[in-house]
């Protein structure tokens, strides 16, 4: 079904010399150009009031653009009708807003049921979608939204957002207001269900932890949405552009790094002669050099095996892991 494989209907977004002058004479984006490519989730961080959202609602005419284009797979938006294009454009907001009176699968099946599927289709589209963001239809899809914890709102509000197959799903602060925990959770799973759906994604955040641990790219702004830097995340923490961005990713920079640092699978110590003990910490081959470090930590032994799923493929120290994280800086 549609909801879970790879879609292929995810559309580029081009911001052409856009700037954003509110009635009162704020200027809120001043002459942006930036590029996000299709299936790419971007975020927008900088301080508060750099205009982070005005941007983001620029894509889905919420705010109309002073002077500039937006373009959504090569087409100026302002040439669409803003109904039609919204209907396209997934919006995920910090508080949901689901409609209290109707059900989950109700609030999930809007936009299918606006666009006059037939009502088989749109229950099978709301069950599936509700699977992939992990609430059972059978139990959830009946509930009301004041049945449901914060974070299952927010998990339904991206099922919302994802059931007419969106080209650009756009999300402001979306995992903002649930707690620390649970934000990890959704922040993780979202990052699962991205490689699923793999949509052009445009999320506005203030916290850096989740820019780097969702984004394929981040973009930095400064007040009127000047674009500081455009890069991935593991290229920012290594190398700000200049001094804001150093300012602004802080001085804990290096563990966040560890975090989206793979592990060197070129680097590794040959595996000892004799078979590991028992209990030996290990630490798969796809992971990071933070999970190498935390299997370290949790060992005693001074070093960590790499395994392929069952295969081990070599050891690391934790010298090895510091020379790796300088490596990456290079
Ligand atoms: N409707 C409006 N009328 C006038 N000024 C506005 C309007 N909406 C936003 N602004 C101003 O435009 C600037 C950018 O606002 P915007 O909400 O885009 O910033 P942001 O980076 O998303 O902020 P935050 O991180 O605090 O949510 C701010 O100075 C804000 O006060």
């Amino acid at each position: 079904m549609d909801g879970t494989r790879r879609s292929d209907s995810a559309a580029p977004i081009r911001f052409e010399a856009v700037s954003k002058r509110y009635a009162d004479g704020t200027v809120a984006v001043e002459d942006l150009t930036l590029d996000l490519a299709a299936g790419e989730l971007t975020v927008l961080i900088g301080p508060s009031g750099c205009g982070k959202s005005t941007v983001l609602r620029m894509v889905n005419r919420l705010v109309e653009p002073t002077s500039g284009r937006v373009l959504v797979d090569g087409e100026d938006v302002a040439e669409a009708d803003p109904v039609e294009l919204r209907r396209r454009i997934g919006y995920v907001i910090q508080h949901v807003g689901l409609f209290p009176h109707q059900t989950v699968r109700g609030n999930v099946g809007t936009v299918p049921k606006l666009l006059g599927w037939p009502k088989s289709q749109v229950t099978e589209r709301t069950d599936e979608l509700l699977e992939l963001v992990g609430l059972d239809p059978a139990r959830f899809g009946p509930r009301y939204p004041h049945e449901l914890s914060g974070g299952q709102r927010q998990r339904v509000g991206v099922a919302r957002a994802l059931a007419a197959d969106p080209v650009v799903l756009l999300m402001d602060e979306p995992f903002s207001a649930v707690d620390p925990i649970v934000r990890t959770r959704l922040q993780d799973e979202f990052r699962r269900l991205q490689e699923t759906v793999r949509k052009t994604i445009l999320l506005v955040t203030h916290d850096l932890d989740e820019a780097v641990r969702l984004g394929d790219r981040i973009a930095v702004l400064a007040e009127r949405g000047r674009l500081q830097q455009y890069e991935r995340p593991a290229v920012l923490l290594a190398g700000p552009a200049n001094e804001f961005v150093r300012e602004f990713v802080g001085a804990d920079r290096a563990i966040k790094r560890l975090g989206v640092t793979p592990i060197p699978r070129d680097a590794l110590r040959p595996l000892p002669a004799s078979d590991p003990p028992d209990g030996v910490a290990a630490v798969s081959v796809d992971g990071t050099l933070q999970d190498a470090l935390a299997a370290l930590l949790g060992a005693d032994s001074g070093w960590v095996v790499v395994r392929d799923g069952a295969e081990p493929l070599g050891v690391l120290t934790p010298d090895d892991i510091h020379r790796a994280l300088h490596r990456s800086n290079a």
